[in-house]
């Protein structure tokens, strides 16, 4: 398994499919280590990570990747500060994807490909359908604070390749050059790659990285730790590929914004939330429980989102 793989893993609690047993023991023990560092990515933690299957990395791997680590030791920070931006950490390794399509070895990634992987900032215009989409959205964004009386959640479900991504920067583009903040996190660090700074549920909520299966897991951030503060000022939270939030990483963001807010009766506590995905795609995995019951569907609230869909695949997207 390459380092890229590892650390993939770590942050990846939720792929699709059923990883070996290899995978399934590496994960734990990086997760384990990742919680139980004073900081989730200092050198130390990294590099047993990357030594955790030192059988199957060789010298020249392990060499690379050690020297690819000194930026993170020189700007190392405590988790409850401005922690390391989980895009750094994939671009240790990341996979290139060839003008074929080809996956090309991870071992020889340029820096510049990680850029390639990112969806740029959005220049095309909105399609008809993703214009309604992105002037309901904005409209409740732009509502002043004083005036929410209603929640504002909203679910925008879109099979792959109808343009969810596009609109979802876009939306990030425009708040942002209104002076509004606006967040866009995905349960996956890949997935959360595709925004303009994207970032993990797993950070942006505080979401534990393992253990939700018991009911009672809850939000690791304080109600007033920078990172509550950044959601408190946000204007608008994207949270994408939701077909992997389970009802009870759903009942915790909801859980953690009402009291971040102080609106402990508003669903989100008042704030604009938009879920993004495909429930045709991936489903949460949890060993023990059916699909059904840990996907977000099952939450309690999400008959309520206002939904909208896009449905038009764009020319040119070779997704299936
Ligand atoms: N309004 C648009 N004008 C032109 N091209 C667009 C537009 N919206 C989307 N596209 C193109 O369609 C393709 C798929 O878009 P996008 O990646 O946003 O889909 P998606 O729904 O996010 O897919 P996935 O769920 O798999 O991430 C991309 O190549 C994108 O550039």
């Amino acid at each position: 398994m390459s380092a890229y793989r590892c650390v993939r893993a770590a942050v990846s609690t939720t792929e699709a499919g059923s990883p070996g047993r290899d995978l399934i023991n590496a994960r734990e023990e990086i997760v384990d280590l990742v919680i139980n560092a004073d900081n989730a990515f200092d050198r130390t933690a990294l590099e047993r990570m990357l030594t955790i299957e030192e059988e199957d990395v060789s010298d020249a791997d392990e060499g690379e990747i050690t020297s690819d680590l000194s930026p993170i030791q020189a700007n190392s920070q405590p988790i409850h500060g401005n922690s390391h931006p989980i895009h750094e950490i994939c671009a240790l390794n990341s996979p290139v994807i060839s003008p074929s399509g080809a996956e090309e070895d991870d071992d020889n990634m340029p820096p510049s490909s990680v850029e390639a992987m990112s969806v740029p900032p959005p220049t095309c215009h909105l399609t008809d359908e993703q214009q309604v989409i992105f002037n309901a959205i904005m409209e409740a964004v732009r509502l002043p604070d004083h005036q929410v009386r209603n929640h504002r959640g909203f679910a925008v479900i879109a099979p792959a390749g109808c343009g969810k991504t596009v609109l979802f920067n876009k939306l990030l583009q425009t708040c942002r050059a209104e002076g509004m903040p606006a967040i866009a996190c995905a349960l996956t660090a890949i997935a959360a790659l595709l925004f303009l700074d994207g970032e993990t549920c797993h950070k942006t909520f505080g979401i534990p990285m393992r253990g939700w299966t018991s009911g009672k897991e809850r939000s690791f951030l304080e109600n007033f730790s920078p990172e509550a503060e950044k959601l408190r000022k946000a204007k608008l939270i994207l949270i994408d590929e939701v077909s992997m939030l389970s009802a009870e990483q759903a009942f915790l963001v909801d859980e953690l914004l009402r009291m971040v807010m102080g609106k402990p009766d508003l669903l989100f506590g008042g704030k604009c939330v938009v879920l993004g995905g495909d429930m045709a795609q991936v489903l949460p995995v949890i060993r023990g429980l059916s699909p059904r019951a840990v996907a977000v569907r099952a939450w309690g609230h999400w008959p309520q989102l206002q939904k909208f869909s896009l449905t038009k695949k764009h020319e040119g997207s070779e997704k299936p």
